[in-house]
């Protein structure tokens, strides 16, 4: 039977990408995804601005919700420093068998956890099955319909803090409306638009980047 998108993928990592360099991980992916065939990673240019905010932030805690194959799994997972852990969510177990594989081929396996299940459960149950009080950077990137729902519910789970930054990808395409009118207008939010192209793409896409003010 034909393999499927994320297995190709995987391949192209494990064929070329060298072991526990995460660097080369993420060029192999992104290569691959230009020139071979699209898959709905965060990519290299709206994942350069993510370095960006994840390293002037130098996180502990950060949860990411949506994990696919693990490309922005990786990208966040190399910048943090020793002691921190990122938690990624995600529900489809192909996916999930996959993006465990490029985690461990990156090396970061003691860095990244990949918890598999819906956001909608795991959140309200993330304080007493993994000791976390409260995240300091949360990567929104999971269907764009979940992004309001998920936010109100890490409100309600009181899994924010002062400080807390919120980054979501795909607020233009495919587009957030709800979730962005929410963060725009809320007090609880300072929030900031970073324009940018959908991966590998020219059509317009960007991040929303929002702290949340407690
Ligand atoms: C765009 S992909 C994630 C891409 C990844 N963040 C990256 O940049 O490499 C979206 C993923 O979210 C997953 N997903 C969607 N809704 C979810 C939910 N409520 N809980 C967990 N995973 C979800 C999908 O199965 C899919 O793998
Ligand atoms: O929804 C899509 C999508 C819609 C239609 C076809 C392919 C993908 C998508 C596109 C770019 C993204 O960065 C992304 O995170 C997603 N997603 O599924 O969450
Ligand atoms: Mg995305």
């Amino acid at each position: 039977t034909r393999t499927t998108r994320p297995q190709r993928l995987l391949k192209a990592v494990q064929d070329r990408a060298i072991r526990g360099n995460p660097k080369s991980v993420i060029s192999v992916i992104d290569h691959y995804c230009r020139n071979q065939e699209w898959a709905m990673n965060v990519g290299d240019e709206k994942g350069f601005i993510l370095d960006s905010v994840v390293s002037e932030l130098n996180p502990q805690t950060v949860l990411e919700l949506g994990t696919y194959c693990g490309y922005s799994a990786v990208r966040i997972g190399r910048l943090l420093h020793s002691g921190a852990r990122l938690l990624t969510l995600e529900f489809n177990p192909d996916y999930a068998a996959v993006a465990r594989e490029v985690i461990s081929w990156a090396g970061l396996e003691n860095t990244v956890q990949l918890v598999e299940g819906a956001s909608g459960d795991w959140i309200p149950r993330l304080r007493e099955h993994f000791g976390i009080h409260t995240f300091d950077f949360i990567f929104l990137d999971h269907w764009k319909e979940g992004y309001l729902a998920d936010i109100k519910l890490l409100e309600e789970c009181r899994l924010l803090r002062k400080g807390t930054v919120l980054l979501a990808d795909n607020v233009v395409c495919p587009g957030a409306p709800d979730y962005l009118e929410y963060v725009r207008k809320s007090p609880l939010y300072d929030s900031r638009y970073f324009k940018s192209h959908l991966e590998y793409t020219k059509a317009e896409d960007g991040l929303e980047k929002s702290v949340y003010l407690g």
